[in-house]
C-alpha cells in the first residue's frame, strides 16, 4: 500500500468568471522511503499541490490519502520546508527548532526535548549559531534551520516546496548534499518541489513533471537510475544523465509549447540551460544571470 496517495485530485480558486482551475485530475502514489521530485513551471500550481498534501488546502474533487485515510489538516506526520524559511524572527535558532519539538513531543521531558533540539541543530552544522536570531544568519543558514526544524519533528513525510531556489549556487549545492545525507540516514519519504531538473536528478528516485496550468496535471514519470550516494561530478559525466535530462527537458519544452498555442498565458520554463560537457549550468532565479555551478 502506498504511504501517500492522490486520487483524481482537482483544485480551483474563486468562482464564476474569475475561477482559476489550478490542478486537474492529479494522480500520485508515493511509497515509504521514496524520494519523489515534482518539476514544474512557474505558477503552475506546485505550492497548491504541496498545500493539498500538507492539509492546508482540500481538493474540490478527488482525495488525498495518508495511510489510506483522508487528510483532514496539517499534522506532525508531515514536515514542510518552504522557500522563504518561515522562521520566527524574534526567536533564536534553538528556540525556532525547540518550538516545533515541544509541539511534536509533548510526552518527552523538558530535558529530553532540549537534547533532541540540540541534536538536530548539530545535524545541520549550526551549533555555533545556536543562539543567533534569523536576521544574523545567511540565507543558507536560515534554510538549514528550516531543515532542522522539519526533521526534528520526525515526520513521516518531508515536503519541500522549492526549498533551495532562493539560494546562491554554491549554498544550494551544499544544502542539496546535506539534505540528501540526512535523508539517507533517516530514510524519510520525501517530496521535493523544484523548478530545477538537475536538482531533481541529483536528489530523487523519480521525477514527475507538473504540466503548465490552468488545469495542471502530472505528466509521465521518469525514473532516476543512479545509485546512492550520488557523486554530482560522476553523474554529470554519465551519458545516462544527459539522456535522462534531455528527455525530461524535451517533455517540458514540448508541453510548454503546446500550452502556449492554446492559451495567452505566459509560462516560465524551469531554470535551465542546455548541458555543456562536464558541467551543470542553471540560471539564478532572481538576477537572471547565468551561473556556472561547477
Ligand atoms: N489562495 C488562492 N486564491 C486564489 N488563487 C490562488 C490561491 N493560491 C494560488 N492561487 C493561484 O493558483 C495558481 C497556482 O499558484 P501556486 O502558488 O500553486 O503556483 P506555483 O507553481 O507554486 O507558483 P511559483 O512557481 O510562482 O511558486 C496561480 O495562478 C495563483 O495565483
Amino acid at each position: 500500500m502506498a504511504l501517500l496517495e492522490l486520487k483524481n485530485v482537482s483544485k480551483s480558486f474563486g468562482s464564476g468568471p474569475s475561477q482559476i482551475d489550478v490542478l486537474s485530475d492529479i494522480n500520485l502514489s508515493v511509497h515509504e522511503g521514496e524520494f519523489v521530485a515534482i518539476v514544474g513551471f512557474s505558477g503552475s500550481g506546485k505550492t497548491t499541490l504541496i498545500n493539498l498534501i500538507n492539509g492546508l488546502l482540500f481538493p474540490d474533487k478527488g482525495e488525498v490519502l495518508l495511510h489510506d485515510q483522508r487528510i483532514t489538516g496539517p499534522g506532525p506526520d508531515r514536515g514542510v520546508i518552504f522557500q522563504n524559511y518561515s522562521l520566527l524572527p524574534w526567536l533564536s535558532v534553538y528556540s525556532n527548532v525547540k518550538l516545533a519539538v515541544d509541539e511534536a513531543f509533548t510526552h518527552l521531558s523538558e530535558k529530553e526535548r532540549a537534547a533532541h533540539t540540540d541534536q538536530y541543530i548539530d545535524m545541520v552544522n549550526l551549533t555555533p549559531a545556536r543562539d543567533k536570531k534569523p536576521s544574523e544568519l545567511s540565507g543558507g543558514m536560515r534554510q538549514r534551520v528550516s531543515v532542522a526544524r522539519a526533521l526534528a519533528m520526525n515526520p513521516e513525510i518531508l515536503l519541500m516546496d522549492e526549498p533551495l531556489s532562493a539560494l546562491d549556487a554554491l549554498t544550494r549545492g551544499s544544502l542539496q548534499e546535506e539534505i540528501i545525507k540526512i535523508w539517507s540516514q533517516d530514510k524519510k519519504t520525501a517530496i521535493l518541489i523544484t523548478n530545477d531538473v538537475d536538482e531533481g536528478i541529483l536528489m530523487a528516485d523519480r521525477i514527475i513533471p507538473l504540466t503548465p496550468g490552468p488545469k495542471a496535471t502530472l505528466g509521465p514519470e521518469f525514473n532516476v537510475p543512479f545509485d546512492r550516494p550520488r557523486d554530482v561530478t560522476e553523474i554529470n559525466k554519465d551519458p545516462e544523465y544527459k539522456k535522462l535530462r534531455n528527455e525530461i527537458l524535451e517533455y517540458l519544452i514540448e508541453v510548454g509549447a503546446t500550452r502556449r498555442q492554446v492559451s495567452d498565458q505566459k509560462y516560465i520554463l524551469p531554470d535551465l540551460q542546455p548541458t555543456m560537457p562536464g558541467r551543470i549550468i542553471f540560471k539564478k532565479k532572481k538576477k537572471k544571470e547565468t551561473v556556472k555551478y561547477f
